[in-house]
């Protein structure tokens, strides 16, 4: 288990997150579901260290490897689809290795065609994915995904939640994903976090029960 508990953080007198408790189990797909605004993106930056929490605990997450697909891709402009990827390969694996990687999962999101390109060449929903493949390469313990689908099509955005349920990606992390998507929350979590704020608060947890 993962948790962060009774914490607090704030920007100046906003008070985003407020004596804030969760925990996150190995193997599920938790989602964070509510308005702009109310705090679902600091709650993920608390989890990563992103944001410094001003006070409470945090359990399991120091030293942790996180994988995570932004809400804004933050893509390197001037570098390819094939080396936005290779940028958190390079200093864990050989370059042959590294190259064998990237392509396995820029292939995974449909671009293997595209591997050449810079972001600017690529459409919206290319670039996110080009993000969604980074993620997935750098095989983080735990999968942050803030709106992971936004721009991509049905057909993708099922191929991608199939292939994140199926593969070990799932059995060996803690996925915890932002979405204003009530059916991808819906196809895609083992717990629904409807929340509201700020500060942020779990109005409701809704277990979906999958059998995955
Ligand atoms: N760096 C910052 N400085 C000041 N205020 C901020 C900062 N980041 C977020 N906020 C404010 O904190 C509140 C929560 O923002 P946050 O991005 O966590 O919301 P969200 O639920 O992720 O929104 P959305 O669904 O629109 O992405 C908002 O009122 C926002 O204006």
């Amino acid at each position: 288990m993962i948790a962060l508990t009774n914490i607090n953080i704030s920007y100046g007198n906003l008070k985003v997150l407020e004596n804030f408790s969760i925990s996150l189990e190995k193997g599920k797909v938790h989602c964070i579901f509510g308005a702009s605004g109310c705090g679902k993106t600091t709650l993920l930056n608390a989890l990563t260290g992103i944001n410094k929490i001003e006070l409470g605990e945090k359990l399991n997450l120091d030293n942790k490897k996180f994988s995570y697909v932004f809400q804004e891709d933050r893509l390197l402009p001037w570098a390819t689809a094939l080396e936005n990827v290779l940028f958190v390969l390079r200093d864990r694996y050989c370059d042959e290795e590294a190259k064998q990687i990237a392509e396995k999962y820029l292939n995974i999101v449909g671009l293997g065609k595209f591997i050449n390109a810079y972001p600017s060449e690529l459409s919206g929903g290319m670039q996110r994915r080009v993000s969604f493949a980074r993620a997935l390469s750098y095989s983080g313990e735990v999968f942050i995904l803030d709106e992971p689908f936004k721009g991509l099509d049905f057909k993708l955005k099922t191929e991608l939640i199939n292939y994140l349920l199926e593969s070990d990606i799932k059995e060996n992390s803690y996925i915890v994903f932002v979405t204003h998507d009530m059916q991808e929350a819906l196809s895609f979590s083992d717990y629904i976090y409807m929340v509201d704020g700020p500060p942020l608060k779990i109005m409701e947890k809704i277990e979906t029960h999958k059998n995955k």
